[in-house]
């Protein structure tokens, strides 16, 4: 699925009203049938009152052919027009004109009119403004929204929250709190975002119908993973291969007391698919690996050089080096001599980006392709502090591009910046893998991936996927609170069948 600006969709709906061709009133018709469509299977139509916000704009005229759609629930259904003085858009008014002989109160709210009480009986559908906002809401719609906002009932925001733009940052302007976002046709980056989380509370996305053939000559802003692009990635496991033909891979990670970020990294790799795998372990360690995980062979390390302990890297197809691993001057060496010895593509995460934050030359020194997997802090400790998420997403890919490196923003939709300039969200996960170890989980999935023989940019996309798919499946027998990163990691196999077995 495609991520497209406001800009962007506003073209869509044009080429839809050209090309097909479709009137706007009877697009705008389409668009309003897909919410109500939408509420009476979720049996939101039947239970409420509802007070529809309306802008003058054509998310306004959604507002009004929504009303007149809902009427036919016999629910009362009263319509508060935000009175700007202007006409309204054509659709607008055509709009109101059809709702004058049915039985829905219109009331206009002037600029000294009092704002209307809201019952607690009432579902609030919010189509002031959708992606015709052209500046940041204040004054009399900014206390309109501030007043809605301050009631405790549910709001349906159509296609966007009033008062959020679609591709930059709201913050720190007035918006609407919404329960649900109606968006059409695809989402919008700022649906994606954490800091609007609170704007547009569940995000859903109706199709309206809008003409695919826009899609050939139009680059998305950013791409979202699905279960058929992860499958398409997907490479069966042949027979008559041998574990050689499926990868070594070498992890460095834990340090005294951070163990089980190690422990975790390397099953989540073995689960992957790689064919080997070697853990550097501390000397002080060296009785865990043997005992904790028997199937990953260890290398162990003491105070001497990397030099002395580990000369030849040429065996390792990849090498996954962070979680747990502290920023001791010993780490830094090890990430030194690795990332100085080893070129092929690697997993970069946790203290090994902070390591590279505090030497940012290192930066320069990373294999091309490898995957960097920061979460939100860690990504502003590398590339310098962002003010906001959608500066973030920049950034992110900005420095993919500069440093040809794949970077892993972690969060709900983890974002994935390729070193070409393409970007996707992910759409797997759920909010159980907020927990200590998911990222070293994440890590350990990315370098098995590697090891195994996908692609840089396969394995991410892939990795991030299946990571999510696998905390999923998890938090469906466990519940969303009790998912622990091994739970995880005793989802891999199960993320691998389902989706194999998906349409
Ligand atoms: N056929 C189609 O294209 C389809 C479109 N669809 C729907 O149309 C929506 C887009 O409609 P739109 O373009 O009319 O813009 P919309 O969001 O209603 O706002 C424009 C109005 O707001 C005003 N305004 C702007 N900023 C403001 C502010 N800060 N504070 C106050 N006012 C502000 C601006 O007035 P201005 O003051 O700038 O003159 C103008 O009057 C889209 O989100 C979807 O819901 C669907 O039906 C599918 C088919
Ligand atoms: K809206």
């Amino acid at each position: 699925m495609v991520v497209l600006s406001a800009e962007q969709v506003r073209a869509w709906d044009r080429f839809t009203i050209e090309k097909q061709p479709i009137a706007s009133i009877d697009l705008m018709e389409k668009a309003a049938m897909a919410c109500v469509q939408w509420m009476e299977t979720n049996r939101i139509v039947n239970q409420q009152q509802f007070y529809i916000f309306c802008g003058k704009g054509n998310n306004g005229g959604d507002g009004l052919a929504i009303a007149r759609l809902l009427q036919k629930f016999n629910r009362p259904v009263d319509v508060f027009i935000f009175e700007t003085g202007q006409l309204g858009s054509p659709d607008f008014q055509q709009n109101l004109h059809r709702l004058h002989t049915l039985p829905v109160t219109i009331h206009f709210i002037q600029e000294n009119s009092p704002l209307p009480d809201i019952p607690e009986s009432v579902l609030v559908i919010d189509a002031l403004l959708g992606t015709g906002l052209n500046r940041p809401v204040e004054g009399r719609m900014a206390a309109l929204i501030s007043h809605i906002n301050q009631y405790p009932n549910a709001v349906i925001s159509i296609d966007l929250p009033s008062g959020l733009f679609a591709d930059q940052s709201t913050l720190p302007h007035p918006c609407i709190h919404a329960s649900i976002t109606l968006s059409f046709q695809c989402f919008k980056p700022a649906l994606l975002v954490s800091e609007n989380a609170l704007f547009f509370g569940i995000p859903v996305i109706l199709d309206i119908g809008l003409d695919q053939r826009f899609l050939n000559s139009c680059t998305p802003l950013y791409e979202m993973t699905d279960g058929p692009l992860a499958k398409a990635i997907l490479q069966p496991r042949l027979a008559f291969s041998h574990k050689g033909k499926f990868g070594h891979a070498l992890l460095l990670a834990g340090s005294p007391g951070k163990m089980g970020a190690a422990v975790l990294a390397a099953k989540a790799c073995l689960r992957s698919g790689a064919g080997l795998l070697t853990t550097l372990v501390p000397e002080l360690e060296r009785m865990l690996f043997p005992t904790a995980i028997p199937e990953s062979m260890s290398i162990l390390y003491d105070n001497r050089k990397p030099e002395e302990i580990l000369s030849d890297t040429s065996i390792y197809k990849t090498i996954g080096i962070g979680p747990g691993l502290g920023q001791q001057p010993q780490s830094r060496d090890w990430l030194h001599h690795l990332l100085t010895h080893f070129r092929k593509p690697m997993v970069l995460d946790a203290d090994a980006l902070n390591l590279l934050a505090s030497d940012v030359r290192l930066l320069e020194g990373i294999p091309p392709f490898s995957i960097l997997t920061p979460h939100p802090k860690e990504f502003d400790r590398l590339n310098g502090t962002c003010s906001n998420d959608f500066e973030r997403l920049e950034a992110a890919l900005r420095m993919a591009i500069q440093h040809q490196v794949i970077v892993v923003l972690k969060g709900h939709r983890t974002f994935i910046a390729m070193p070409g300039g393409r970007a996707w969200f992910n759409t797997s996960g759920n909010a159980s893998m907020a927990k200590g170890g998911s990222g070293d989980v994440l890590t350990g999935m990315l370098t098995g991936l590697l090891a195994r023989g996908y692609a840089p940019e396969q394995a991410a996309l892939l990795g991030v996927y299946l990571h999510g798919l696998a905390g999923e499946i998890a938090s469906r027998k466990l519940g969303k609170e009790s998912v622990l990163a091994s739970d995880i990691i005793d989802s891999i196999g199960p993320a691998f069948l389902e989706l194999e077995s998906s349409n």
